[in-house]
């Protein structure tokens, strides 16, 4: 599989405090990789270095196999689509005329205006002027832009952090149609259950090193203590282990037509942070 982000022992300092100490990791072409860790981990800092926004102290940074800093040509900057706060907006101008101008910057057809808007929840608003929006609206316009030109790599920081649930899920529907297209996506996020549905591989970054990287099932699995809630009819909730011992046991209620539910107690990523970390995702 190619890599199109590849990050070896990055380190940032900023004045005396480390940032990010020795941060590697990759990023396969065609994959959501989700970026996790509480506030002040180094997830922005990281997008900034891999967008040539900030320079590392130390260690290489490659994206589409070059080095982060030459990335900055117009060619290159056409491949990739960044969101990391809600700048570069015209305030005067309609939401359709922004997108408009952004149209004419990427050479893409006005036609795919309508399409982002779609995807973002907005159709019935493109006239509204942007400094007249919501927090919420301006988070969606922002990445309608950043969808416009269906770039090849996107990296989002915390795309979802201001929406409620039904625009979240638009979002969310937007990101997976993006990556089905074929979009790779860099994407940090504080909500595990935005991580869980929308990324392959997901990667913990805590005390500027990265923690765990993989997918979340295999994390899951790997941190289940393999036991089993077993609901009965009679209002009873049974924690049951697993293997053999277990199975014995959820037969002979089954058998007896006892069982409402069977749930297995794998923990969430939240979870396995907090238990890898000692700190809440916050
Ligand atoms: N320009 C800067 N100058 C000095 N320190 C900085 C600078 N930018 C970031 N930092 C520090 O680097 C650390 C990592 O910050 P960063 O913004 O990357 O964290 P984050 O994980 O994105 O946090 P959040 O989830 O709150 O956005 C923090 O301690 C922050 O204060």
């Amino acid at each position: 599989m190619e890599n199109i982000i590849e990050v070896k022992s990055l380190a940032k300092i900023f004045g005396n405090k480390a940032a990010l100490e020795d941060v590697s990791f990759q990023v396969e072409k065609g994959e959501t990789f989700g970026f996790l860790g509480p506030s002040g981990s180094g997830k922005t800092t990281t997008i900034k270095i891999l967008t040539g926004q900030l320079l590392q102290t130390s260690g290489d940074a490659t994206v589409f196999n070059l080095p982060v800093t030459s990335l900055n040509k117009p060619s290159y900057r056409k491949r990739i689509g960044v969101i990391t706060d809600n700048s570069g907006l015209y305030q005067r101008l309609s939401i359709y005329d922004n997108l408009k101008l952004y149209c004419d910057l990427y050479d893409v057809p006005t036609k795919r205006i309508d399409e982002v808007l779609e995807m973002v929840n907005l159709t019935e608003d493109t006239k509204k002027v942007v400094s007249k929006l919501s927090k919420g609206m301006l988070q969606r316009v922002t990445l309608a832009r950043a969808f416009l030109h269906e770039p090849e790599l996107l990296f989002l920081d915390e795309p979802t952090s201001a929406l409620d649930p039904v625009n979240s899920k638009h979002i969310h529907d937007g990101l997976r149609k993006l990556n089905e297209k074929g979009t790779t996506i860099f994407l940090t996020t504080h909500d595990m259950s935005e991580a869980e549905s929308l990324c392959k591989r997901v990667a913990f970054l805590h005390k500027g090193k990265i923690q765990l990287l993989d997918e979340p099932k295999v994390l899951r699995r790997q941190f289940s203590d393999s036991s089993v809630t077993v609901e009965l009819k009679d209002g009873r909730e049974l924690n049951l282990p697993g293997g053999s011992k277990g199975a014995n046991e959820i037969y002979k209620y089954l058998s007896t037509d006892q069982v409402v539910s069977i749930h297995s107690n794998e923990p969430t990523l939240g979870d396995i942070f907090v238990e890898v970390t000692g700190r809440e995702l916050v």
